[in-house]
């Protein structure tokens, strides 16, 4: 299969790359952010080290929306939850996308799917979530987090529980490429699980400008991460959205995880030190939403919401 990466970030690197170097798959590169394709061309390339080490250059094929004419069978999107309708409208003026293409995203928060459905058929669309940490230091520049085999990823079809025969096709270029997917039924419990657990671990770790390795020191982290994994849990079940980890795998999953991508800064920290909004109101905002829409008030996470935006605002006075 014929893969577009949409959005040559920091995750659109790490699937474009390893989905071209370890699955040996075609994969063409969009971007909108102009120092970055720049970049790529100066350099013949994307700069890829794995934590720190072995820097080196991989080739690529980068384009501006309007300057491709190719028609990969898969488009995967990765932007941040903010730019995401500019860059579907971008793109669809542009021509990009067909009726007999697939859309696979794996991003942060929830509101993604939805927008993405303006474009494509929902039978067309690959819902995914990724505990894969990579970070973007720069134009062109990247860093692989965590040790190599140890991605993990989930996909779910978003119109039907169970998987068509030519996504099977994609589902074995990412075993190939060493993303570690694995299959389940529920769309909306997958992606709530990985909300649920960026509402503690991305979130506590902007407000405290650390990594992931440096949070988990505290003592304190999985009594906080309980209260808010309750609240998110209680606001979900009164919403009818079944997580597909009980409560307790999330708690040890925060320890487990952050131990694992101990030199990781989650993308929200990546935002926020760059001077960038956060994409808290699509994690524990959306949490926050959800407990609103049935009665229930997720106080903690309606608290935390607004302290990153406090964090957010007060970055000009530092
Ligand atoms: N990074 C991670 O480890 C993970 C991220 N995710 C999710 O994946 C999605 C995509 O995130 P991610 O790949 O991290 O984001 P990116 O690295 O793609 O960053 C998003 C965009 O921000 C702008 N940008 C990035 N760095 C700079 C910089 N140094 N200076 C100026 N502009 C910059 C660029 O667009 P522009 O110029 O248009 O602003 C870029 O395309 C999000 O939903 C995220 O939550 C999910 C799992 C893990
Ligand atoms: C890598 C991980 C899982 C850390 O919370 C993530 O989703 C992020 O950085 O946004």
């Amino acid at each position: 299969m014929k893969y577009g990466i949409i959005g040559a970030g920091a995750m659109g690197y790490r699937y474009g790359v390893m989905l071209q170097e370890n699955a040996g798959v075609e994969v063409d590169f969009i971007d909108t952010w102009e120092p970055n394709v720049e970049k790529v061309r100066e350099l013949g390339g994307v700069s890829v080290a794995r934590d720190h080490e072995n820097r080196r250059v991989v080739p690529i094929n980068i384009y501006y929306p309007e300057e491709y004419q190719g028609h990969p069978d898969v488009w995967i999107i990765f932007k941040k939850q903010m730019q995401l309708d500019e860059e579907l409208a971008r793109d669809a003026k542009a021509e990009l996308f067909h009726d007999d293409q697939y859309v696979f995203s794996a991003m942060n928060g929830m509101g993604h799917f939805e927008k993405i459905a303006q474009y494509f058929a929902p039978e067309k669309i690959i819902c995914g979530t990724a505990m894969i940490a990579t970070r973007l230091d720069g134009p062109a520049d990247v860093d692989f987090m965590g040790e190599k085999g140890a991605e993990v990823m989930h996909l779910a079809m978003y119109a039907s529980k169970s998987v068509p025969s030519n996504v099977t096709e994609f589902i074995t270029d990412l075993k190939k490429a060493y993303l570690g997917p694995i299959v389940v039924e529920d769309y909306l419990g997958m992606c709530m699980s990985k909300v649920v657990f960026n509402a503690v671990v991305n979130t506590l770790c902007t407000m405290f400008e650390v990594q992931m390795g440096q949070f988990i020191e505290y003592e304190g982290v999985p009594q906080m991460a309980r209260q808010l994994f309750d609240e998110a849990y209680d606001a979900c079940e009164r919403a009818g959205i079944y997580l597909i980890e009980t409560r307790q795998e999330e708690i040890d999953s925060v320890t487990t995880t952050s131990h694992a991508l101990k030199y990781h800064y989650p993308s929200m920290y990546q935002d926020f030190s760059k001077g960038r909004p956060t994409e808290v109101d699509y994690i524990n905002g959306y949490i926050a939403k959800i407990g609103r829409e049935h009665d229930y008030v997720c106080r903690t996470h309606e608290f935390v919401t607004q302290q990153v935006h406090l964090a957010e605002l007060m970055r000009k006075y530092h």
